[in-house]
């Protein structure tokens, strides 16, 4: 293991290992192959970066063949990742880390060239997640770049420039996809014409004698909101997305432009443009997915922060969205290397304390009565605690309620996405960032079942339906767990997703690296 970042700084190459030790039985159905990514290496030559953000993209892939699995995983061959080994050193900006390319020019001469640009070029490095676009899947981060890959060899592929399609110059790691094959992502466009705005985007599916990114050049913007502050736009990390509507969170967690322009001037990551503003209000926008119109009705919540959206749906005019939010923007901070490696008792004497994620369920009514008096809670649904007061102009103020404690990174039996759901599959999170346990939490009966062993850090479960699936949670969740234990070897698990039984494992040769989303794909 790495004594800077935790985990294996090792896997330079393409490693492809057969698992060795198998436990169990993996279900003979289950043919497909899980790939995900994450940061996997954090130091270069002597340059270390600052954060676990920064990190340098490294997939991995377990495939599943007639009971057997695969393990396969490749650093991505972005142009930041060709640059830094050229130099043998940090020469990319991350989220975490401004690095400057030419040490021997003058940094302010190479400044003021940057500030001309007003918004600098970001990175490639997709170290995020794995997003589909057409027939083609790509690596993703939270820039304008995504990076093509190949599914089988993990091989790296072209770069996409979104700017080069619509005005973006960010956008999310986590898409939306429809059952015809379409997907739909959000992003922030900076600066252009002085007006900066969100936009949320179709990229068409693929149809038969496409051309080469057909997808891109077919890519509609489905309708543009105006950033309630032109020079700090929300940061935003995910959306939700109902039949109907779009539902996006305007947080008091805002990118600083000016501070974006300067930062290479300053010195500074582009992790402290991000502003933190307690006393704002939380806008809940709506986007009607037919008229393209966001609801005029404002509402609004408290303060808070959130990455993760769970799910929405409708349900008897009123649109239901379950997210993982935070009370202060405490996160980002956590994953700082510096605070990463403390250990237990160092952690806590440092004094900051985590803010702990918890998932709230906001119900949204469409329609109200215009004569009902104010201050009264709309919310016509039955069996919910989250409430929504009507104010004047316009304005609700919506009350969430809060479904579970400690658990983030969400995922669902996507077959459910938009539609009223049951079930959240996800990692719990104590009082520190990294997670310990796998849990499946029952939104009806407010019951939980949970993974646990020791020296275990399960990665995000994903959920994959079984064939002939009738219920919302017949299928099999899979995690690849990092042991934290030098002695025992990482292994892919496989739980059974309706009783959370473990169906079978398998250990790898190879380390594992903690990493942050992934995809399943299905054989075809
Ligand atoms: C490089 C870069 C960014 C990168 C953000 C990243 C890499 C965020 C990762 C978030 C994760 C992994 C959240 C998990 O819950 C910004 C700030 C968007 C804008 C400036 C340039
Ligand atoms: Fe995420």
């Amino acid at each position: 293991g790495c004594e800077v970042c935790l985990q294996n700084t090792h896997l330079t190459s393409c490693y492809v290992a057969t698992f060795f030790l198998k436990k169990g039985e993996i279900p003979k159905w289950l043919q497909g192959t899980l790939i995900r990514n994450g940061p996997g290496m954090h130091k270069i030559g002597d340059t270390v970066y600052n954060h676990w953000f920064d990190g340098m993209a490294l997939l991995h892939s377990f495939t599943f063949k007639d009971g057997e699995i695969f393990y396969r995983s490749k650093y991505l061959r972005s142009d930041t990742y060709r640059s830094n080994m050229e130099a043998n050193r940090i020469v990319v900006s991350e989220f975490g880390t401004m690095a400057y390319p030419d040490p021997c020019k003058n940094i302010f001469a190479k400044a003021f060239s940057y500030l001309s640009h007003t918004i600098p070029d970001f990175t490639d490095n997709c170290l995020i997640n794995i997003i589909r676009c057409g027939e083609d899947l790509y690596a993703s981060t939270e820039t304008n770049y995504i990076r093509k890959i190949d599914l089988e060899t993990l091989e790296t592929n072209e770069k996409v420039d979104y700017r080069k399609y619509v005005a973006l110059n960010l956008a999310t790691s986590h898409p939306h996809y429809d059952t015809n094959g379409n997907t739909y992502n959000m992003g922030t466009s900076i600066g252009d014409k002085g007006k900066t705005k969100y936009q949320i985007i179709k990229i068409p599916q693929s149809k038969p004698g496409d051309k080469e990114h057909a997808c891109f050049t077919n890519c509609e913007v489905i309708c543009s909101i105006p950033s309630r502050s032109l020079l700090r736009p929300s940061y935003f990390h995910s959306f939700g997305m109902t039949e109907n509507y779009i539902v996006f969170i305007e947080q008091p967690f805002k990118l600083d432009i000016l501070k974006l322009a300067t930062a290479y001037f300053r010195g500074v990551n582009w992790a402290s443009c991000l502003g933190w503003y307690p006393n704002d209000k939380t806008y809940i926008h709506l986007i009607d997915r037919e008229t393209k119109k966001i609801l005029s009705t404002k509402y609004y919540t408290d303060a808070l922060v959130v990455y993760h959206h769970v799910n929405a749906y409708e349900e008897d005019g009123h649109v239901i969205f379950d997210i993982v939010a935070y009370n202060d923007n405490s996160l980002y901070d956590m994953f700082y290397l510096k605070i990463l490696k403390l250990d237990d008792a160092a952690f806590e004497k440092q004094g900051k304390t985590f803010s702990s994620p918890s998932c709230r369920r906001f119900v949204i009514p469409l329609q109200h009565d215009k004569n009902v008096e104010l201050g009264t809670n709309i919310v016509t649904l039955e069996n919910t605690t989250a409430s929504a007061l009507k104010e004047k102009d316009g304005y609700v103020y919506c009350k969430p309620e809060i479904l579970f404690e400690g658990i983030e990174l969400p995922r669902i039996n996507y077959d459910y996405n938009g539609k009223k759901y049951r079930y959240i599959y996800a990692s719990k999170v104590q009082w520190r960032p990294v997670p310990t346990k796998i849990i499946k939490c029952d939104i009806l009966t407010k019951t939980c079942y949970e993974w646990r062993e020791d020296h275990c850090w399960p990665a995000e479960p994903v959920f994959v339906r079984a064939p002939e699936a009738k219920e919302e949670d017949d299928g099999v969740l899979l995690s690849s767990i990092v042991s934290s234990d030098p002695k025992t070897s990482s292994f892919l698990l496989v739980l059974d997703a309706k009783t959370f039984k473990e169906l079978g494992r398998a250990s790898v040769t190879a380390d594992i690296h903690l990493d942050l989303h992934g995809l399943f794909i299905p054989e075809k």
